[in-house]
């Protein structure tokens, strides 16, 4: 597979360069979304991003999957792939040791989304994840061209326009940025990479800790959720 994706000035790596998994928590901050739910940005986090981009779009079976919805059948917007920690294509250890020094979760699953151009995308959703935990961490890593991530509240007062939660936000991550969100923000607000025409090549590899799967979390208690709900 071949996606063109012109590298950041400020991070080309020298001829041959392994990403090593180094990382910068400098410039990290924190915003809180409501009193429970808060997402962390750290700009430029993983050194040597456009590197593993190449790695990862050339290395990695990604799949095509499809959903039902109702009598119809989606075909995703987006390829995905996804590994236990102990399979997950180098510097995923690294990065998830970073992480739990970082938040204190034994991150031991790795997903990943290749968004091939502005026309992949993925709908509002809160993760799986939040069948199993009432407070999860996820953090996702950019990697390849920006796109405009959305993050809005499910509180019925924001909906309407009127709550502290402040209704939706959006930012743009860039390659090699982290963003982590935490407390109740899988339960109680949605995220979103909404379709962006002209945007370019990006993945997003994500680290969940103690994720389900599928299967379990849909025979848990997520029997009244759609599919589409379920990522
Ligand atoms: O690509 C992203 O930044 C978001 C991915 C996501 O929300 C997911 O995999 O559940
Ligand atoms: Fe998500």
């Amino acid at each position: 597979m071949t996606a063109v994706f012109t590298p950041s000035l400020f991070d080309l790596p020298t001829a041959g360069d392994a990403p090593t998994g180094e990382v910068s928590w400098l410039g990290g901050h924190r915003t809180w979304l409501d009193d429970r739910s808060w997402v962390d940005v750290v700009p430029g986090w993983l050194r040597g991003a456009d590197v593993w981009f190449d790695e990862l779009v050339g290395g990695v079976a990604w799949n095509q999957r499809h959903r039902r919805m109702f009598t119809q059948e989606i075909v995703e917007p987006r390829l995905t792939c996804g590994w236990a920690l102990d399979d997950a294509p180098a510097p995923s250890g690294h990065l998830a040791a970073e992480l739990a020094g970082h938040y204190g979760e034994r991150f031991d699953r790795v997903s990943a989304n290749f968004y091939r151009d502005g026309a992949d995308s993925v709908a509002w959703h809160g993760d799986r994840v939040r069948f199993v935990h009432p407070e999860p961490v996820v953090a996702i890593v950019s990697l390849g061209a920006p796109r405009r991530f959305g993050l809005r509240s499910l509180a019925a007062d924001d909906r309407a326009g009127r709550g502290r939660g402040g209704g939706t936000r959006w930012l743009t991550v860039c390659g090699g940025d982290l963003l982590v969100m935490g407390g109740r923000c899988q339960h109680e607000w949605q995220h979103t990479v909404p379709k962006e025409p002209g945007a370019g090549p990006r993945i997003s590899v994500t680290f969940r800790h103690g994720d389900p799967g599928p299967v379990a979390a849909r025979s848990e208690r997520a029997r009244d959720v759609p599919e589409w709900a379920l990522r």
